[in-house]
């Protein structure tokens, strides 16, 4: 198979979807691997040692979406990416299509094979987004800490605090992976935390291996507005695989916080899960301010971590990588259940539940493409 990689447009996005090992390895499975120019730069690998392991660089990205069969990226395509698509090529990036209906309506003019890396599962997990969602969650602490000192916002607290003097009270709804790396940090610097959660199992679960240092909260909107008062800073870490994400926190609520506290929407990619959070900021433009609150909501926190980002995200995407150009995309999803629940789009159709309803277009489930 002819794989390309291209080179992210996103604001500061410096992953790249393959390594020069990851290369290698393609390589000697018998397939050509074309690379954007500079693909690899922001996360460290030269062009030269994509060349060393087997790749041929290419300068123009046209002729690499033209060649390629597979593409894969990281990000989810942007306008001007959009009409380098051709018909059946497959795309495998994320996509996080629910809120996005205008890349959504591109894939399916261009009836791009589009596979999912937040919505491949193995086991109820969802082995593609973890390792990012690892990053981001710990990431919110750190951006968040950075966001209550006064000169960028906040309201001037260190959230450790310090002997004799309060620490800040972290608010984290959602105790998935984001959650509870976002805890193990918060934990870590000192402050107070605590986390709610709609599912019994993971709150117990979550006291456990917190060992009684984070208060664990059922999800309803009387406990997320008492909770959310309280907080200086607040973490969105919610999920519905592949859905829009639910909006927990209303506008009424983020008026009850005081001046100066900090909201880091890290379930942004998904449409975000605060009512405030209006934008999509970015890396160069990360805040704003909207009821005395600072509002972070940036989509690919993973992105200012790159070299990091890239060797887990890789690490995790290479072996489905290998599979869907070793079998051919149908055969691999057809062997494997959990990887055909990242087909989101094929042939112009919604192949994605949560996708469909979205956007209140037809459904097509995936069982019927690959009969
Ligand atoms: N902004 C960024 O750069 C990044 C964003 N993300 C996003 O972060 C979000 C969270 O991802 P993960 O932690 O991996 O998901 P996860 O599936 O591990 O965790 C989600 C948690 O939300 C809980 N939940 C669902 N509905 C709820 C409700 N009504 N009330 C309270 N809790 C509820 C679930 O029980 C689950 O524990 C996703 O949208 C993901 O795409 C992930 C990585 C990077
Ligand atoms: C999960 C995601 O959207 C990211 O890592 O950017």
């Amino acid at each position: 198979m002819i794989i390309g990689v291209a080179k992210e447009i996103k604001n500061n996005e410096n992953r790249v979807g393959l390594t020069p090992a990851g290369t290698e390895t393609l390589k000697k499975a018998g397939h050509t691997v074309l690379v954007e120019q500079g693909a690899g730069v922001g996360s460290g690998f030269s062009d030269e040692s994509f060349i060393t392991a087997g790749a041929q660089i290419l300068a123009d990205k046209k002729a690499l979406f033209d060649q390629a069969e597979m593409i894969i990226k990281v990000k989810e395509p942007l306008p001007p990416e959009y009409e380098l698509f051709h018909e059946g090529q497959i795309l495998f990036t994320y996509l996080h299509l629910a809120p996005e209906p205008e890349l959504t309506r591109a894939l399916l003019e261009k009836r791009v094979t589009g596979i999912a890396y937040e919505t491949i599962e193995r086991n109820h997990t969802l082995p593609l987004l973890s390792p990012m969602s690892e990053v981001a969650g710990r990431m919110a602490v750190q951006v968040g800490a950075h966001c209550l000192e006064k000169p960028f916002g906040g309201k001037g607290i260190l959230l450790g605090g310090v002997p004799g003097v309060d620490s800040a009270q972290v608010v984290i709804v959602g105790g998935g992976i984001v959650g509870t790396n976002a805890a193990k940090m918060a934990v870590g610097m000192g402050a107070r935390v605590t986390i709610i959660d709609r599912s019994t199992d993971r709150l117990v679960y979550l006291d456990d291996i917190f060992g009684g240092r984070v208060t664990t909260v059922m999800s309803n909107s009387y406990n997320i507005a008492s909770w959310v008062k309280r907080a200086d800073l607040l973490i969105g870490a919610v999920l519905l695989p592949g859905e829009k994400a639910p909006k927990l926190v209303s506008e009424e609520m983020v008026t009850s916080m005081e001046p100066g506290s900090v909201i880091v929407d890290v379930a942004i990619d998904q449409g975000g899960s605060v009512e405030t959070i209006d934008r999509v900021t970015t890396h160069s433009n990360p805040t704003y301010v909207k009821h005395g609150v600072v509002h972070y909501s940036v989509a690919n926190m993973p992105g200012a971590v790159a070299r990091t980002s890239t060797f887990a995200l890789t690490n995790a995407t290479m072996d489905y990588a290998l599979q869907i150009a070793n079998k051919g995309w149908k055969n691999a999803l057809k062997a494997d259940p959990g990887l055909a629940k990242g087909l989101n789009t094929y042939a112009g159709k919604i192949t994605f539940k949560g996708v469909a309803e979205a956007h209140k277009l037809a459904f097509t489930p995936v069982e019927e493409v690959l009969a």
